[in-house]
């Protein structure tokens, strides 16, 4: 019994006493005027200790927060954080919040009540969502103004669906995608030889970047057929700058990094318009086919409600997509180096693969996609490299209604975050997590390789990432004319890794190569 319930009871019971005594007296003595008045006060009584009951009841039946700190006044947890966040030692900061308060924990991060979901159950909770109803994306003031208001990232609800699965059916699905192989394949080996087979043996060359130049001319390529080398150059000078808006104080002023990067949107955007009208006439005069690229594709597909992009819309898109597949795609090629290099082991296991492959096709035999498919290994040690140093490691949403989940409350507005720290690291689904491990990623008969809700590198539910066959068909195809042509060593093998809003070697993934055919 709580303080209210225990006050309640001893009032009810000295107010029974005095409504005994009054029926008593006021039987006996017509001339006592206390009688009625200390009925009303009886009466009073009762109904405020009822009202009282009522809102203790109330109060028991809402369920608490989840336990944790806001931290500091107005700035929360931010400063802690961030520096764990950006060296990569969230692991230690979500260890020491859990210590305290338990695996579920609330806390404030940049100006925003947050809740760090618990495994296992968080990610279900997170992406097992038929919609977004419940918990929903949220983008905030910079990324809305910066992305543009027509891309994909910044929709919700019905009208995210259908831009989706425009997307998906036309380009980036499974089949879509497939169409694009020979072209991709062939900006592999042409990067291969301009930027690593022309060096001299031993040459020292910085990974990181030569693979976000990969990466980004690869999405010029097969988005807008862009391959002017002072034109690329050009953009992936402007996307530079523009990505970095995306992290920016909202401040459209000369001098902020808000206004820089808004106004390389609108000379991106403006180049990409320029590109529209040039292949309007090329489709006319058949110069261009309607699925040479996404924007071919964007010009002569209407969506599913039979209407067709407009060009205020188009460019926006094609920016966004550029955007997504370049540093998420360079950041996964420089950490499957980095752990091939500590685990020979694992090198040779893929080596043998891509040898395995390489002897069933004739020298210059384009892969085929059931050569693509049959890299199994590969991809599980992709996926490996993704488990323990995602692109991303955090992904938010925000609650739009109260949740009730393990007996909290999550109020309405609360941002929600599903940390790998918390899933891809947890020893209950991944056993002795830290080990570099890819066969935890190969199906052996019928057991699965991975339980749903537990490998969310790629995002989940109505938001998981589009581009991942693009990036696997990308991935894969690099890698196999990658690893024929060339050994590596890292020239820094205790570099650090840090994260720069993506996951990134602190100097850029320094290596020494040497030329040589290894299948
Ligand atoms: C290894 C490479 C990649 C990784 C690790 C990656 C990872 C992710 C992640 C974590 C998300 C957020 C999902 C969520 O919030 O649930 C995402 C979204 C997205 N990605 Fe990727 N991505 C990769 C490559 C690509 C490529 C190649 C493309 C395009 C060609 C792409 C296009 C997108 C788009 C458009 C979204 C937004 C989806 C939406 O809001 O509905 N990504 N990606």
């Amino acid at each position: 019994m709580d303080a209210s319930q225990s006050w309640i009871v001893e009032h009810l019971s000295s107010l029974q006493k005095s409504f005994a005594r009054i029926l008593s007296t006021s039987g006996t003595n017509d001339e006592n005027h206390g009688g009625p008045f200390l009925l009303i006060v009886f009466f009073f009584t009762v109904a405020v200790a009822s009202l009282i009951w009522l809102i203790s009841q109330g109060k028991r039946s809402t369920p608490p927060l989840p336990p944790g700190s806001f931290g500091l006044p107005i700035i929360g947890d931010t400063i802690s954080y961030i520096s764990a966040y950006r060296n990569m030692n969230t692991k230690k900061w979500i260890e020491e919040k859990k210590k305290k308060h338990g695996p579920l924990f609330k806390t404030s991060i940049l100006f925003q009540k947050t809740v760090f979901l618990d495994e296992p159950g968080g990610c279900k909770l997170m992406f097992g969502q038929p919609d977004e109803k419940l918990i929903r994306l949220v983008i905030n003031k910079a990324n809305l103004a910066v992305g543009g208001p027509g891309s994909l990232i910044l929709q919700n609800g019905q009208v995210h669906t259908t831009y989706r699965k425009y997307l998906i059916t036309h380009f980036l699905g499974v089949d879509a995608v497939g169409r694009y192989l020979p072209v991709m394949e062939q900006n592999a080996l042409d990067h291969i030889q301009r930027y690593w087979l022309s060096k001299e043996d031993g040459a020292r060359v910085v990974a990181r970047d030569l693979f976000e130049m990969f990466t980004f001319s690869n999405a010029l390529e097969l988005m807008l057929s862009l391959r002017d080398v002072a034109q690329v150059q050009e953009l992936r000078s402007l996307f530079a700058v523009y990505s970095m808006g995306f992290m920016s104080t909202p401040i459209n002023l000369p001098g902020f990094q808000f206004h820089r990067s808004l106004k390389c949107r609108d000379k991106i955007h403006r180049i990409f318009q320029k590109s529209i009208e040039k292949r309007r006439v090329e489709l006319k005069e058949g110069l261009a086919t309607p699925n040479q690229d996404y924007l071919s594709v964007l010009l002569t597909q209407p969506d599913g409600n039979g209407h067709f992009h407009t060009d205020e819309q188009i460019p926006v898109l094609l920016t966004n997509n550029v955007w997504a597949s370049t540093d998420t795609t360079a950041a996964t090629m420089s950490m499957v180096l980095r752990a091939l290099s500590r685990h020979p082991e694992v090198y040779e296991k893929l080596i043998e693969e891509h040898r395995q492959i390489a002897q069933n096709k004739t020298e210059g035999e384009p892969l085929s996609r059931q050569k693509i498919r049959s890299m199994k290994y590969t991809w599980a040690v992709i996926q490996e490299t993704l488990r323990l140093t995602p692109a991303i490691t955090d992904i938010n949403r925000q609650a739009m209604a109260d949740i009730h989940y393990k007996g909290y409350v999550i109020p309405k507005g609360y941002k929600l975050v599903c940390s790998a720290v918390q899933s891809m690291w947890n020893p209950e689904v991944y056993p002795d997590p830290e080990k570099f491990d890819p066969s935890r990623f190969i199906r052996t008969g019928a057991t699965k390789s991975i339980e749903p809700f537990t490998f969310f590198a790629f995002g989940g539910s109505t938001r998981y990432c589009p581009g991942q066959e693009f990036a696997k068909l990308s991935l894969l195809t690099f890698f196999h004319h990658f690893f024929k042509n060339l050994v590596y060593t890292l020239e820094e093998p205790e570099e650090r890794v840090l994260y720069r809003f993506m996951v990134y070697p602190e100097k850029g993934l320094p290596l020494r190569i040497q030329k040589c055919k290894v299948y």
